[in-house]
């Protein structure tokens, strides 16, 4: 049994979040305590951003985002800041714990198409949070947009008004900020883009919902996560002293012909790194002299003229783990090298050209994968995902990458490593995480046939494959930032033992 991962990297979406409020609320915590809570949150973003006397817009929505707005507008007031508020929607509106928050504000309340908001110092956005349930439209979409265009920093509360806080995405126009204050938990559409852009710094506030009222005993555990170390470190592959080359785990790696040497080997080289024992290619026989030329010597190939002759070598080499897809190819071999690797009883990741030989069958993947005993990991990028899966319901472009991921993971019993700059990781038991780390310098040739190496080479030291992938995708980010802009994908895997010391226990 292993331990259930920590909620304290739990994200919420809005309904588990409403859910939190309520459980706070059953176990005797007022929900006006909960705003008044979270306003003084807000009001403190503010006060570390600006003085006493400079003139702070506070934006008021008709809900509950707005009543913390309102509370935050009355602490600000007291604590000497020029307060100017406005508020989209009629004040009669506001009711329950938004209606208490409005009647503790004693000053005026101006309507949204009179706010100029070039006339401030710091700008308060609570418009919507968690109850956005369409675009934002008429003088509100106009205030949202002469904000942004004013370029003065805003505080968002709770989410940017008209980003989703499950999806991250926006329908219309949305508030950009430059810092974000939210509570009790973060949500998907902090992580997610563009909803992680337009966030800004995100602070996390605690208003009283502790742990115990959300995830005590008898309450569903969470299965939506930041993607931090505490998710997977404990099932990090150790080595004792004792240990041989085999029990570290052999991997191999399915090659194509003499056009793409070099892919498979970039996956190949970062399952050593990772610390797999060995590492061997397949190759066609065409290949073989020039992988021989190549180094590093650490590596070993193969060659095989046909699928029989692949399941023959997979069958001599004593693996435990293969990576098919860099470079493999796209003919009738690497057809027949799919469905070999498929079939055989070995922990198996899915990448580039093998995700496009199954381009439109993802029925036929879903049926081999879903009588595999041993994990598979598929790793597409957002144009292999569409390839494989298309862009109709439930894995439209529109719909969310955790809901598009999770679809394909559960529906292919396989881990689905959905990458870009907020890659997705998601499990067939309904298990996903949110990776955070890396930037925009991974985004160069071969660094995705890094990546699939990485998880590969944690499969084959016996990783379980949601960890090994969330692992591998947080080390490749790690690996990316510390080489920075500059880095070719052939120095990725020399930047593992760095970013492998970040984690070492
Ligand atoms: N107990 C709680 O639930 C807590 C909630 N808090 C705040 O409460 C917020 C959620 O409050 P609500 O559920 O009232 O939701 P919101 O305040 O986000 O929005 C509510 C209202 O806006 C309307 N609306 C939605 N989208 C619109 C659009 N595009 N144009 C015009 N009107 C639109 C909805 O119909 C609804 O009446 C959170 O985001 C958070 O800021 C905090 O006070 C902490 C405690
Ligand atoms: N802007 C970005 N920020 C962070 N990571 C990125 C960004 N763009 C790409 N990446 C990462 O780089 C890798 C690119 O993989 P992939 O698209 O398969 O490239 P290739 O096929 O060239 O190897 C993925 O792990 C992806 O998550
Ligand atoms: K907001």
């Amino acid at each position: 049994m292993t331990k259930p991962a920590p909620d304290s990297l739990a994200l919420l979406s809005v309904a588990e979040m409403a859910g939190a409020d309520e459980a706070a609320i059953a176990s005797g915590i007022a929900g006006f305590a909960l705003m008044e809570r979270a306003g003084r949150a807000v009001a403190d973003a503010v006060s570390r951003r600006g003085r006493p006397g400079e003139r702070v817009l506070v934006l008021c929505g008709p809900g509950k985002n707005g009543g913390d707005g309102f509370v935050a507008a009355r602490l600000l007031e007291a604590r000497g800041f020029a307060i100017t508020l406005a508020l989209a929607g009629e004040r009669g509106q506001l009711t329950g714990d938004a209606g208490e928050a409005a009647a503790g504000w004693q000053g005026p309340v101006l309507a949204v198409a009179e706010i100029r908001p070039e006339d401030h110092a710091i700008i308060v956005d609570a418009l919507f949070g968690a109850g956005l349930n369409r675009p934002l439209g008429g003088a509100v979409a106009a205030l949202v947009e002469r904000v942004n265009a004013s370029d003065l920093p805003v505080i968002s509360v709770d989410v940017p008004s008209g980003v989703s806080g499950d999806s991250g995405m926006t329908a219309g126009p949305a508030i950009r900020a430059d810092e974000t204050v939210t509570f009790f938990r973060l949500k998907p559409g902090h992580l997610l883009y563009p909803g992680r852009a337009l966030c800004g710094v995100v602070t996390l506030a605690d208003i009283g919902i502790t742990a115990e009222m959300v995830f005590g005993p008898g309450k569903p555990p969470p299965m939506t996560f930041s993607n931090e170390p505490a998710l997977w470190q404990g099932q990090l592959p150790r080595h004792e002293a004792g240990t041989h080359k085999y029990r570290r785990g052999a991997v191999a790696v399915a090659a194509g012909g003499l056009a793409g040497v070099g892919a498979p080997r970039l996956g190949a080289r970062a399952a050593l790194r990772i610390g797999a024992g060995l590492a061997t290619i397949i190759c066609r026989p065409e290949a073989l002299a020039t992988h021989a030329g190549r180094g590093p010597d650490a590596l070993m190939q193969i060659a095989a003229a046909d699928g029989a002759a692949f399941e023959a070598a997979l069958a001599t080499r004593k693996l435990s783990a293969l990576l098919a897809g860099p470079a493999l190819g796209l003919d009738a071999m690497a057809a027949e090298v799919v469905t070999a690797a498929l079939c055989a009883k070995l922990p198996l990741v899915l990448d580039a050209d093998a995700l496009t030989v199954l381009a439109a069958r993802s029925e036929l993947l879903e049926e081999l994968a879903g009588r595999r005993s041993v994990p598979t990991v598929l790793t597409p990028h957002e144009g292999e995902f569409l390839r494989l899966f298309g862009d109709r319901a439930p894995y439209a472009s529109g719909a969310s990458r955790l809901v598009r991921a999770r679809t394909a993971a559960t529906a292919t019993a396989s881990v689905v490593v959905l990458k870009g700059p907020d890659t997705v990781i998601a499990a067939p038991d309904g298990r996903a995480a949110i990776n955070a780390t890396g930037s925009a310098a991974l985004a160069t040739a071969g660094s995705g046939d890094v990546l699939g190496g990485i998880v590969t080479g944690l499969l084959a030291q016996g990783m379980p494959a949601f960890e090994a992938a969330c692992a591998a995708v947080w080390l490749h980010g790690k690996a990316g930032e510390a080489l920075g802009f500059g880095l070719i994908a052939d120095d990725l895997p020399e930047a593992l033992p760095g970013a492998l010391r970040l984690v070492a226990g």
